[in-house]
């Protein structure tokens, strides 16, 4: 039998997964590291970790099966979107990993918007002009971390970064590069205004290629290390975004895909690239003429995380204990609340919001707190208010390309079957969800069989997607939601005048350092 393995870096873990060429998973490891978050509006990451965590990864994958080092055909990647590093004229990093929910570059995103620069470069990089992006990020290194700007020979993402140091190759796929606000979308080249702007030199970027572009030359103590031979081809694959509308089989017009990893997002695949004249929906490469459409969230299932971390303590101790997953304990609890959560709606804001409300001065909040209200309660609600805010991405986008014609879900938040459900009965649809739900690690394995020739189309992806279950609305539940969205999206537009005046008092009296 013949593998490949997807490798999936994600916001906080990389997932490795060994799938043989039909599609069947043989192997997974899942190599967790922290987002450092220790000053309002940073998210960073550690690359050191990531190369760690992939290295381990895949040595895990390789030893725990019984995939002779022969039998691996390729190593194909995915990776989270918007990530940025500086690096020395050696390649050393001058910084960590800006990932996409660092928001320190707000305020040269909103001076782009204001002064019109941004929609012209949003009109030809299809990326919404945003903190996430490293368009901003590049000018909030230039004015306000000038030395780093100074030394810097090189930038590149984390899955360039990876490449680099197992083959040391400086090149990023379209997909990515499509993600970054400087990449011109319709000749597939860096866009010159961007350069301008941000001050760059060509040179100073990696080289673009397609998606199923591949190398090989690992070197050899990292193929020691990971146990695989040294010619096997490293396909770059594409981005976690793109490659999970794939690996769901969303690819038909109006099959959407919605995400709930870390963040969350909601995409459609389209035989162009769309611009939204109101700069709301992003449009990234996945194929010729494959381009993915879409609204992402940063407040996910990070949300629950910090729900976890914060208010249940002595649940993840008792989880702990009895060797369950704290968030299977969790979401039990949640379970025994009625859904709409007696009445208590979550606004899920905690990392400021990308769609559909694009501001990155969001918060999160309560509201419709009585007596009767539990932490039970209050998870219930953080829990669905994950959910109401996909819900309204998902109006938001139907406004540029259409009604969705099916639903299909994906991420971690799948593990659930409470969350799950929950998604059919907010969107009061039904929803397809694989039973393998690392669904970017099959998108870039697949992405893969195409750069070798094994298939020569993504048809291919009906027969690989393997078994699903398709999940529908519960009236018993449904009458709850069709209440309480419409107060949901009132006040998301009620609070918007208070969000920056608290998000302003929180960067100068919180954690200034
Ligand atoms: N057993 C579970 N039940 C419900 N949600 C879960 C469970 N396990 C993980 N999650 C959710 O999935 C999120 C991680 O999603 P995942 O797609 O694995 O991560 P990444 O964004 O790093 O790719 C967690 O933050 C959590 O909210
Ligand atoms: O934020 C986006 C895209 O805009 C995500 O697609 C990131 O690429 C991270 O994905 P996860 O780690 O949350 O799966």
């Amino acid at each position: 039998m013949e593998f490949i393995i997807g490798v999936d870096l994600g916001t906080t873990s990389t997932k490795v997964v060994l799938f043989d060429l039909e599609g069947q998973v043989h192997g997974y490891a899942n190599k967790l590291y922290p987002l450092y978050q220790d000053i309002p509006d940073m998210a960073e990451e550690d690359p050191e970790e990531i190369f760690q965590a992939v290295l381990e990864g895949v040595r895990e994958v390789v030893q725990k099966t019984d995939a002779a080092r022969d039998t691996i055909r390729a190593v194909s990647f995915s990776s989270a979107m918007h990530s940025l590093i500086a690096l020395d004229k050696d390649y050393q990093p001058l910084t960590r990993v800006l990932t996409w929910a660092d928001n320190r570059a707000e305020q040269y995103a909103t001076d782009l918007k204001t002064n019109g620069i941004g929609q012209a470069i949003y009109a030809k990089t299809g990326t919404p002009i945003h903190p996430m992006a490293p368009l901003a990020k590049l000018l909030w290194l230039k004015a306000e971390k000038p030395t780093i700007y100074q030394a810097a020979a090189h930038y590149m993402g984390i899955k360039e970064y990876v490449f680099y140091r197992l083959l040391g190759v400086n090149k990023v796929d379209y997909s990515i590069a499509s993600a970054m606000g400087i990449f011109n979308i319709f000749n597939l080249d860096w866009d010159e205004q961007a350069l301008a702007i941000t001050g760059l030199k060509r040179e100073q970027l990696p080289t673009p290629v397609a998606p199923t572009d591949y190398v090989t030359g690992l070197k050899p103590e990292y193929a020691q290390f990971m146990q695989l031979a040294a010619d096997v081809p490293f396909v770059f694959g594409a981005s976690d975004g793109t490659l999970s509308n794939l690996g769901v089989n969303a690819i038909k017009p109006g099959v959407v895909a919605v995400t709930i990893g870390t963040s969350g997002a909601v995409r459609v695949v389209t035989d162009k690239p769309v611009i939204d004249p109101k700069g709301r929906t992003f449009t990234y490469y996945l194929d010729q003429n494959m381009w993915v459409v879409g609204g992402p969230v940063n407040n996910g299932g990070v949300v629950f995380r910090w729900a976890r971390d914060n208010m249940f303590d002595a649940e993840k101790s008792t989880a702990k204990l009895l060797g369950m997953d704290a968030y299977d304990l969790l979401t039990d609890i949640a379970a025994k609340v009625p859904a709409g959560a007696d009445g208590l709606i979550f606004h899920p804001y905690l990392g400021g919001e990308r769609a559909p409300i694009w501001d990155a001065n969001a918060r999160g909040s309560f509201f419709g707190l009585t007596q009767k209200h539990t932490r039970a309660h209050m998870l219930r609600a953080v829990l669905e208010g994950i959910v109401y805010n996909l819900y309204s991405v998902t109006l938001a986008l139907e406004e540029v390309v259409g009604k969705p014609t099916a639903i299909q879900a994906t991420g971690g938040f799948a593990r659930s079957a409470l969350w799950r459900q929950m998604l059919a009965d907010v969107f009061e649809q039904p929803v397809t969800i694989p039973d393998s739900f690392e669904s970017s690690a099959l998108g870039a394995a697949v992405v893969a069989m195409k750069a070798l020739g094994i298939i020569d189309s993504y048809e291919i992806m009906e027969k690989v997607i393997g078994t699903t279950k398709t999940y529908q609305p519960e009236p018993a539940n449904y009458g709850a939601y069709r209440d309480l969205m419409p107060i949901y999206i009132r006040l998301d537009r009620q609070l918007k005048s208070e969000y920056e005046a608290i998000a302003d008092y929180q960067r100068k009296h919180v954690n200034k350092n």
